[in-house]
């Protein structure tokens, strides 16, 4: 009885309103709960799994029914191959040489023209997992920073530290020989941890990074956006949906 009436009072009484809070607030703190000792992630586990069975969706005849939709005039040409695209030859080296790509898959074929043709459009890739889209906005990325401009100027904002981390291991194989640098704004662990106002400002061309992070490198004025020239999310899907359950 005491049970039950308790029961009501606490389903009838209205709760305190909540602060309210938003995506990038709440990334900073499961970062402040990871950083604990004990908790840390296992970057050596993300290595870029070699033997992982890749390419099983390059190739399949699902890829067909991928379409480019565009507004207006398209003067965007499908690439057959990486040649195609006017590529440098430290990226085609990249490629073939280490990442060991003959030709695009379908997805690259149609996105990667109108990723590296200016004008520069906004654009949304949607294609199953493993069809490869993550060398899509990796070359993208690559080939639109000037290697010269020691400063950040591609952003690559992902939802996990995991698909950071192995975005930046997938990036640093690919771009091996172009010397361009790149950096990832994840939560850092307890042993290597530096308050935020002690850390140099970054001046990393390629950043890549979860949402939190990147929120507080960019308040705290250590990450600039000046000389931005491409912003990419990835898994743009997943994010909207968090951003949504906040609202
Ligand atoms: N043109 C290509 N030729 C050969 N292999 C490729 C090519 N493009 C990508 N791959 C390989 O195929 C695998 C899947 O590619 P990728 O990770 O880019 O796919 P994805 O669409 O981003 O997948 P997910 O949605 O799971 O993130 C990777 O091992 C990648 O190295």
């Amino acid at each position: 009885m005491a049970d039950s009436t308790e029961t009501t009072a606490a389903s009838t009484s209205a709760p305190p309103p909540e602060p309210k809070r938003s995506w990038g607030d709440e990334v900073d703190d499961e970062e402040v709960e990871e950083s604990k000792p004990g908790a840390e992630l296992n970057v050596d586990g993300l290595a870029i799994d070699e033997n992982k069975k890749i390419n099983k969706f390059l190739d399949e005849p699902e890829d067909s029914n991928i379409k480019a939709v565009t507004l207006g005039d398209t003067p965007y040409t499908s690439a057959s191959t990486f040649e195609d695209l006017n590529l440098s030859p430290e990226l085609l080296k990249g490629l073939y040489v280490d990442m060991k790509f003959q030709k695009p898959s379908k997805i690259q074929a149609i996105s990667l023209p109108m990723i590296l043709t200016p004008p520069y459009k906004n654009l949304i890739a949607q294609a199953h997992n493993g069809s490869g889209k993550t060398t899509c906005f990796v070359l993208g990325m690559l080939s639109r920073v000037d290697p010269n401009l020691k400063a950040p100027q591609a952003l690559c904002i992902c939802p996990t530290r995991e698909l950071a981390i192995q975005n930046l291991e997938v990036l640093q194989k690919m771009g091996k020989h172009t010397g361009i640098t790149s950096e990832c704004a994840v939560p850092m662990d307890s042993t290597n941890y530096i308050p935020i106002n002690k850390r140099p400002p970054v001046t990393a061309q390629i950043v890549i990074g979860t949402p939190g992070t990147i929120k507080r490198w960019m308040s705290a004025k250590k990450l600039s956006v000046s000389c931005m020239k491409i912003l990419v999310f990835d898994e743009a899907d997943h994010m909207l949906a968090e951003v949504i359950s906040f609202c």
